[in-house]
Protein backbone atom coordinates (compact mmCIF):
# COMPACT_ATOMS: atom_id res chain seq x y z
CA UNK A 1 0.00 0.00 0.00
CA UNK A 2 1.12 3.58 -0.95
CA UNK A 3 0.31 6.98 0.23
CA UNK A 4 1.35 9.93 -1.44
CA UNK A 5 1.92 13.16 1.13
CA UNK A 6 1.69 16.62 -0.75
CA UNK A 7 4.55 18.56 1.46
CA UNK A 8 7.11 17.41 4.52
CA UNK A 9 4.99 17.02 7.76
CA UNK A 10 6.90 16.31 11.08
CA UNK A 11 8.66 13.34 11.29
CA UNK A 12 6.14 11.37 13.50
CA UNK A 13 3.76 11.11 10.74
CA UNK A 14 6.18 9.44 8.38
CA UNK A 15 7.46 7.08 11.48
CA UNK A 16 3.73 6.21 12.16
CA UNK A 17 3.16 5.37 8.58
CA UNK A 18 6.87 3.46 7.86
CA UNK A 19 5.82 0.99 10.79
CA UNK A 20 2.54 0.37 9.39
CA UNK A 21 4.34 -0.85 6.62
CA UNK A 22 2.96 1.72 4.25
CA UNK A 23 5.72 2.95 1.29
CA UNK A 24 5.58 6.60 1.22
CA UNK A 25 6.17 9.06 -1.81
CA UNK A 26 6.53 12.69 -0.62
CA UNK A 27 6.32 15.86 -2.80
CA UNK A 28 9.68 17.26 -2.27
CA UNK A 29 9.78 20.60 -4.05
CA UNK A 30 8.97 24.08 -2.09
CA UNK A 31 6.33 25.31 -4.96
CA UNK A 32 2.64 23.92 -4.89
CA UNK A 33 1.76 21.07 -6.73
CA UNK A 34 -0.66 21.74 -9.87
CA UNK A 35 -3.81 19.49 -9.84
CA UNK A 36 -2.67 17.27 -12.71
CA UNK A 37 0.92 16.70 -11.00
CA UNK A 38 -1.17 15.71 -7.98
CA UNK A 39 -3.58 13.28 -10.32
CA UNK A 40 -0.60 12.13 -11.67
CA UNK A 41 1.14 11.10 -8.23
CA UNK A 42 -2.26 9.38 -7.14
CA UNK A 43 -2.63 7.54 -9.90
CA UNK A 44 0.01 5.60 -8.47
CA UNK A 45 -0.95 5.77 -4.80
CA UNK A 46 -3.68 4.11 -2.81
CA UNK A 47 -4.15 7.20 -0.31
CA UNK A 48 -3.45 10.89 -0.23
CA UNK A 49 -2.14 12.47 2.26
CA UNK A 50 -2.76 16.31 1.68
CA UNK A 51 -0.89 18.69 3.72
CA UNK A 52 -0.92 22.10 1.90
CA UNK A 53 -4.46 22.71 1.04
CA UNK A 54 -4.84 21.19 -2.24
CA UNK A 55 -7.87 21.74 -4.74
CA UNK A 56 -9.27 18.29 -3.90
CA UNK A 57 -12.66 18.98 -6.30
CA UNK A 58 -14.92 17.05 -8.02
CA UNK A 59 -12.88 16.54 -10.77
CA UNK A 60 -10.04 15.21 -8.99
CA UNK A 61 -12.41 13.04 -6.67
CA UNK A 62 -13.75 11.48 -10.25
CA UNK A 63 -10.06 10.85 -11.57
CA UNK A 64 -8.85 9.49 -8.40
CA UNK A 65 -11.61 7.08 -7.13
CA UNK A 66 -9.25 4.19 -6.24
CA UNK A 67 -8.27 6.08 -3.50
CA UNK A 68 -8.89 4.57 0.07
CA UNK A 69 -8.49 7.41 1.98
CA UNK A 70 -8.43 11.38 1.26
CA UNK A 71 -6.71 12.31 4.85
CA UNK A 72 -5.94 15.93 5.43
CA UNK A 73 -3.30 17.69 7.27
CA UNK A 74 -5.77 20.46 9.18
CA UNK A 75 -8.90 20.42 10.46
CA UNK A 76 -10.26 22.42 7.78
CA UNK A 77 -11.86 20.58 5.16
CA UNK A 78 -12.98 23.52 2.53
CA UNK A 79 -10.82 22.43 -0.09
CA UNK A 80 -12.29 19.35 -0.45
CA UNK A 81 -15.57 18.31 -2.55
CA UNK A 82 -16.68 16.38 0.99
CA UNK A 83 -20.44 15.67 -1.02
CA UNK A 84 -18.49 14.15 -4.14
CA UNK A 85 -16.42 12.39 -2.00
CA UNK A 86 -19.69 10.84 -0.22
CA UNK A 87 -21.19 10.15 -3.24
CA UNK A 88 -18.26 8.37 -4.50
CA UNK A 89 -17.73 6.47 -0.81
CA UNK A 90 -14.38 8.01 -0.27
CA UNK A 91 -13.54 8.72 3.68
CA UNK A 92 -11.80 12.43 3.58
CA UNK A 93 -10.38 12.64 7.25
CA UNK A 94 -9.31 15.91 9.23
CA UNK A 95 -7.17 16.51 12.47
CA UNK A 96 -9.36 18.29 14.55
CA UNK A 97 -9.09 19.26 18.33
CA UNK A 98 -5.13 19.27 18.54
CA UNK A 99 -4.63 22.83 17.46
CA UNK A 100 -7.44 24.14 18.94
CA UNK A 101 -4.84 26.11 22.03
CA UNK A 102 -2.64 27.21 19.31
CA UNK A 103 -5.10 28.55 16.97
CA UNK A 104 -7.02 30.39 19.81
CA UNK A 105 -3.38 32.08 21.19
CA UNK A 106 -3.40 33.46 17.85
CA UNK A 107 -6.54 34.68 17.79
CA UNK A 108 -6.30 35.99 21.34
CA UNK A 109 -2.66 37.64 19.96
CA UNK A 110 -4.20 39.34 17.73
CA UNK A 111 -6.99 40.63 19.52
CA UNK A 112 -4.41 42.09 22.21
CA UNK A 113 -1.53 43.12 19.36
CA UNK A 114 -4.76 45.18 17.09
CA UNK A 115 -6.08 46.63 20.51
CA UNK A 116 -2.76 48.27 21.18
CA UNK A 117 -1.56 48.99 17.41
CA UNK A 118 1.67 46.74 18.82
CA UNK A 119 2.77 46.04 14.69
CA UNK A 120 2.37 49.33 13.88
CA UNK A 121 4.13 50.28 16.68
CA UNK A 122 6.97 47.77 15.75
CA UNK A 123 7.55 48.92 11.96
CA UNK A 124 7.48 52.23 13.63
CA UNK A 125 10.70 51.32 15.31
CA UNK A 126 12.04 49.43 12.90
CA UNK A 127 11.52 52.73 10.34
CA UNK A 128 13.14 55.16 12.79
CA UNK A 129 9.98 56.92 13.36
CA UNK A 130 10.11 56.73 17.02
CA UNK A 131 11.28 60.10 17.89
CA UNK A 132 10.45 61.02 21.29
CA UNK A 133 6.91 59.89 24.26
CA UNK A 134 3.89 60.96 22.92
CA UNK A 135 0.75 61.65 25.43
CA UNK A 136 -1.70 61.33 22.74
CA UNK A 137 -0.19 59.33 20.23
CA UNK A 138 -0.85 55.33 18.91
CA UNK A 139 -3.68 54.93 21.51
CA UNK A 140 -5.04 51.81 21.96
CA UNK A 141 -8.66 50.83 23.34
CA UNK A 142 -8.90 48.11 26.51
CA UNK A 143 -9.95 44.62 26.84
CA UNK A 144 -11.16 44.49 30.46
CA UNK A 145 -14.99 43.78 30.79
CA UNK A 146 -15.71 44.10 26.95
CA UNK A 147 -18.37 41.67 25.36
CA UNK A 148 -16.40 39.02 22.95
CA UNK A 149 -18.50 37.53 19.81
CA UNK A 150 -17.74 34.48 18.53
CA UNK A 151 -18.62 33.79 14.89
CA UNK A 152 -19.03 29.57 14.98
CA UNK A 153 -18.87 28.61 18.64
CA UNK A 154 -16.72 25.24 18.26
CA UNK A 155 -13.06 23.83 19.58
CA UNK A 156 -11.56 26.57 19.02
CA UNK A 157 -13.96 29.12 19.59
CA UNK A 158 -14.33 28.14 22.94
CA UNK A 159 -10.56 28.41 23.54
CA UNK A 160 -10.67 31.33 22.39
CA UNK A 161 -13.98 32.61 24.43
CA UNK A 162 -12.00 31.44 27.53
CA UNK A 163 -8.71 33.36 27.30
CA UNK A 164 -11.09 36.30 26.36
CA UNK A 165 -13.28 35.29 29.95
CA UNK A 166 -10.11 33.88 32.28
CA UNK A 167 -7.87 36.87 31.00
CA UNK A 168 -10.55 40.18 30.72
CA UNK A 169 -13.25 39.08 32.44
CA UNK A 170 -15.35 39.56 28.90
CA UNK A 171 -18.64 38.82 28.42
CA UNK A 172 -19.21 36.10 25.85
CA UNK A 173 -22.06 36.17 23.57
CA UNK A 174 -21.86 33.72 20.36
CA UNK A 175 -23.37 33.15 17.23
CA UNK A 176 -23.44 29.21 16.38
CA UNK A 177 -25.89 26.74 14.02
CA UNK A 178 -26.23 24.83 17.68
CA UNK A 179 -26.52 26.33 20.97
CA UNK A 180 -23.30 25.16 23.00
CA UNK A 181 -24.02 24.03 26.59
CA UNK A 182 -20.54 23.91 28.06
CA UNK A 183 -19.79 27.25 26.72
CA UNK A 184 -23.10 28.35 28.89
CA UNK A 185 -22.38 26.44 31.45
CA UNK A 186 -18.68 27.05 32.00
CA UNK A 187 -17.83 30.74 30.49
CA UNK A 188 -21.16 31.99 30.88
CA UNK A 189 -21.95 32.89 27.31
CA UNK A 190 -25.43 34.01 25.24
CA UNK A 191 -26.33 32.71 22.24
CA UNK A 192 -27.39 35.76 19.98
CA UNK A 193 -28.31 35.78 16.53
CA UNK A 194 -26.17 36.95 14.33
CA UNK A 195 -27.44 40.73 13.90
CA UNK A 196 -26.74 40.88 17.64
CA UNK A 197 -23.30 39.78 17.34
CA UNK A 198 -22.83 42.62 15.03
CA UNK A 199 -24.24 45.15 17.18
CA UNK A 200 -23.01 43.83 20.48
CA UNK A 201 -19.62 42.84 20.52
CA UNK A 202 -16.79 44.97 21.39
CA UNK A 203 -14.33 42.17 19.22
CA UNK A 204 -15.69 39.64 16.81
CA UNK A 205 -13.81 36.50 16.13
CA UNK A 206 -14.38 34.41 13.40
CA UNK A 207 -14.11 30.48 14.11
CA UNK A 208 -16.33 28.58 11.30
CA UNK A 209 -15.86 26.39 8.62
CA UNK A 210 -15.79 28.15 5.41
CA UNK A 211 -19.13 26.95 3.55
CA UNK A 212 -21.05 28.50 1.21
CA UNK A 213 -22.93 29.42 3.94
CA UNK A 214 -20.45 31.40 5.56
CA UNK A 215 -18.07 32.59 2.37
CA UNK A 216 -18.52 36.15 2.56
CA UNK A 217 -20.88 36.59 5.10
CA UNK A 218 -18.80 39.36 6.75
CA UNK A 219 -19.39 41.84 3.85
CA UNK A 220 -20.39 45.78 3.91
CA UNK A 221 -23.67 45.02 5.29
CA UNK A 222 -22.08 43.29 8.17
CA UNK A 223 -19.21 45.77 9.28
CA UNK A 224 -21.95 48.51 9.16
CA UNK A 225 -23.90 47.15 11.76
CA UNK A 226 -20.96 46.76 14.28
CA UNK A 227 -19.72 48.99 16.94
CA UNK A 228 -17.33 51.89 15.52
CA UNK A 229 -14.84 50.78 18.26
CA UNK A 230 -15.08 47.15 17.72
CA UNK A 231 -12.22 45.08 16.79
CA UNK A 232 -12.39 41.70 13.79
CA UNK A 233 -10.33 38.90 14.27
CA UNK A 234 -10.32 36.44 11.89
CA UNK A 235 -7.99 32.63 12.35
CA UNK A 236 -10.70 30.98 10.67
CA UNK A 237 -10.74 31.36 6.79
CA UNK A 238 -10.14 34.72 4.72
CA UNK A 239 -13.09 34.14 2.53
CA UNK A 240 -15.29 34.49 5.29
CA UNK A 241 -15.12 38.09 5.37
CA UNK A 242 -14.50 40.59 2.18
CA UNK A 243 -11.43 41.93 1.59
CA UNK A 244 -12.47 44.86 0.19
CA UNK A 245 -15.05 45.70 2.43
CA UNK A 246 -13.27 45.31 5.17
CA UNK A 247 -10.65 47.83 3.76
CA UNK A 248 -12.87 50.02 3.36
CA UNK A 249 -14.46 49.28 7.00
CA UNK A 250 -10.96 50.17 8.18
CA UNK A 251 -10.77 53.58 5.87
CA UNK A 252 -13.61 55.03 6.65
CA UNK A 253 -13.22 54.23 10.85
CA UNK A 254 -16.45 52.27 10.59
CA UNK A 255 -14.51 49.78 12.41
CA UNK A 256 -11.63 49.97 14.75
CA UNK A 257 -9.38 47.61 13.84
CA UNK A 258 -8.81 43.93 12.67
CA UNK A 259 -6.70 40.74 13.18
CA UNK A 260 -6.02 37.99 10.35
CA UNK A 261 -4.57 35.30 10.41
CA UNK A 262 -5.86 33.95 7.07
CA UNK A 263 -6.60 36.19 3.73
CA UNK A 264 -8.14 35.26 0.40
CA UNK A 265 -5.94 34.95 -1.48
CA UNK A 266 -3.10 33.47 0.51
CA UNK A 267 -0.01 34.45 0.28
CA UNK A 268 -1.47 38.26 1.10
CA UNK A 269 0.61 40.24 -1.14
CA UNK A 270 2.63 42.54 0.39
CA UNK A 271 1.64 45.77 -1.17
CA UNK A 272 -1.99 45.04 0.49
CA UNK A 273 -3.36 48.67 2.35
CA UNK A 274 -4.41 46.37 5.21
CA UNK A 275 -0.41 46.00 5.47
CA UNK A 276 0.14 49.43 6.58
CA UNK A 277 -3.13 50.47 8.84
CA UNK A 278 -2.15 51.19 12.41
CA UNK A 279 -4.87 48.93 13.94
CA UNK A 280 -4.36 45.87 11.69
CA UNK A 281 -2.44 43.08 12.28
CA UNK A 282 -1.66 40.43 9.91
CA UNK A 283 0.23 36.81 10.22
CA UNK A 284 0.34 34.16 7.68
CA UNK A 285 -1.51 31.93 8.77
CA UNK A 286 0.07 30.20 11.50
CA UNK A 287 -2.84 29.05 13.87
CA UNK A 288 -1.26 25.76 14.28
CA UNK A 289 2.29 26.49 13.80
CA UNK A 290 3.04 25.33 17.11
CA UNK A 291 5.45 21.77 17.67
CA UNK A 292 2.75 20.46 19.50
CA UNK A 293 -0.18 20.94 17.29
CA UNK A 294 1.77 20.21 14.29
CA UNK A 295 2.82 16.98 15.63
CA UNK A 296 -0.71 15.71 17.04
CA UNK A 297 -1.60 16.68 13.17
CA UNK A 298 0.71 14.31 11.46
CA UNK A 299 -0.41 11.82 13.86
CA UNK A 300 -3.52 11.83 13.61
CA UNK A 301 -3.11 12.39 9.54
CA UNK A 302 -1.28 9.64 9.60
CA UNK A 303 -3.55 7.23 11.28
CA UNK A 304 -6.38 8.05 9.57
CA UNK A 305 -4.44 7.08 6.43
CA UNK A 306 -3.74 3.67 8.06
CA UNK A 307 -7.60 2.98 8.96
CA UNK A 308 -8.36 4.31 5.45
CA UNK A 309 -6.06 1.89 3.65
CA UNK A 310 -7.32 -1.30 6.48
CA UNK A 311 -10.71 -0.49 4.89
CA UNK A 312 -11.16 0.46 8.66
CA UNK A 313 -13.39 3.27 10.03
CA UNK A 314 -11.12 6.65 10.20
CA UNK A 315 -10.29 7.84 13.85
CA UNK A 316 -11.89 11.64 12.52
CA UNK A 317 -13.64 11.57 9.35
CA UNK A 318 -15.14 14.20 7.75
CA UNK A 319 -17.88 12.44 5.97
CA UNK A 320 -18.88 9.12 8.65
CA UNK A 321 -22.10 8.83 7.02
CA UNK A 322 -20.10 6.94 4.37
CA UNK A 323 -20.39 4.16 7.19
CA UNK A 324 -23.74 3.88 7.28
CA UNK A 325 -25.97 1.69 5.43
N1 LIG B 1 -5.64 29.79 11.27
C1 LIG B 1 -5.37 28.50 11.34
O1 LIG B 1 -4.23 28.08 11.23
C2 LIG B 1 -6.47 27.54 11.60
C3 LIG B 1 -7.73 27.75 11.13
N2 LIG B 1 -8.73 26.85 11.39
C4 LIG B 1 -10.10 27.12 10.92
O2 LIG B 1 -10.96 27.14 12.05
C5 LIG B 1 -12.17 26.48 11.71
C6 LIG B 1 -12.85 25.97 12.96
O3 LIG B 1 -12.16 24.88 13.51
P1 LIG B 1 -12.76 24.05 14.74
O4 LIG B 1 -13.08 24.96 15.87
O5 LIG B 1 -11.84 22.92 14.97
O6 LIG B 1 -14.12 23.51 14.10
P2 LIG B 1 -15.46 23.14 14.84
O7 LIG B 1 -16.23 22.28 13.87
O8 LIG B 1 -15.19 22.58 16.20
O9 LIG B 1 -16.19 24.54 15.02
C7 LIG B 1 -16.77 25.24 13.95
C8 LIG B 1 -18.08 25.81 14.47
O10 LIG B 1 -18.62 26.68 13.47
C9 LIG B 1 -20.03 26.50 13.46
N3 LIG B 1 -20.58 26.94 12.19
C10 LIG B 1 -20.35 26.45 10.97
N4 LIG B 1 -21.09 27.11 10.06
C11 LIG B 1 -21.79 28.05 10.73
C12 LIG B 1 -22.73 29.04 10.34
N5 LIG B 1 -23.09 29.19 9.08
N6 LIG B 1 -23.25 29.82 11.29
C13 LIG B 1 -22.89 29.67 12.57
N7 LIG B 1 -22.01 28.74 13.00
C14 LIG B 1 -21.47 27.94 12.09
C15 LIG B 1 -20.22 25.01 13.69
O11 LIG B 1 -21.53 24.72 14.16
C16 LIG B 1 -19.14 24.73 14.74
O12 LIG B 1 -19.64 24.88 16.04
C17 LIG B 1 -11.73 25.40 10.72
O13 LIG B 1 -12.79 25.00 9.88
C18 LIG B 1 -10.62 26.07 9.96
O14 LIG B 1 -11.12 26.69 8.81
C19 LIG B 1 -8.49 25.73 12.09
C20 LIG B 1 -7.23 25.47 12.58
C21 LIG B 1 -6.12 26.34 12.35
O1 LIG C 1 -6.12 23.02 10.28
C1 LIG C 1 -6.49 23.98 9.59
O2 LIG C 1 -7.64 24.05 9.12
C2 LIG C 1 -5.56 25.08 9.31
O3 LIG C 1 -5.95 26.08 8.80
C3 LIG C 1 -4.14 24.97 9.65
O4 LIG C 1 -3.86 24.13 10.63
Amino acid sequence: MKVFITREIPAIGIEILKKAGIEIEQWEEKRPLTQNELIDFCMQSDALLSAGYNNIDAYFLNKCNHLKVVSLHSVGFDNVDVAEATKLKIPVGHTPGVLNSATADIAFLLMIAVSRKAFYCYEKIKKGAWKFFEPTADLGIELEGKTVGIFGLGNIGFEMAKRCKGAYDMKVIYHNRTKNPKAEKELNAEWVSFDHLLERSDVISLHSNLSEETRGKFDRNAFQKMKRSCIFINTARGAIHNEEDLIEALEKRIIWGAGLDVTNPEPMDKNNPLLTMPSVAVLPHIGSATVEARNGMARIAAQNVIAGLNGEKLPFPVNPEIYRA
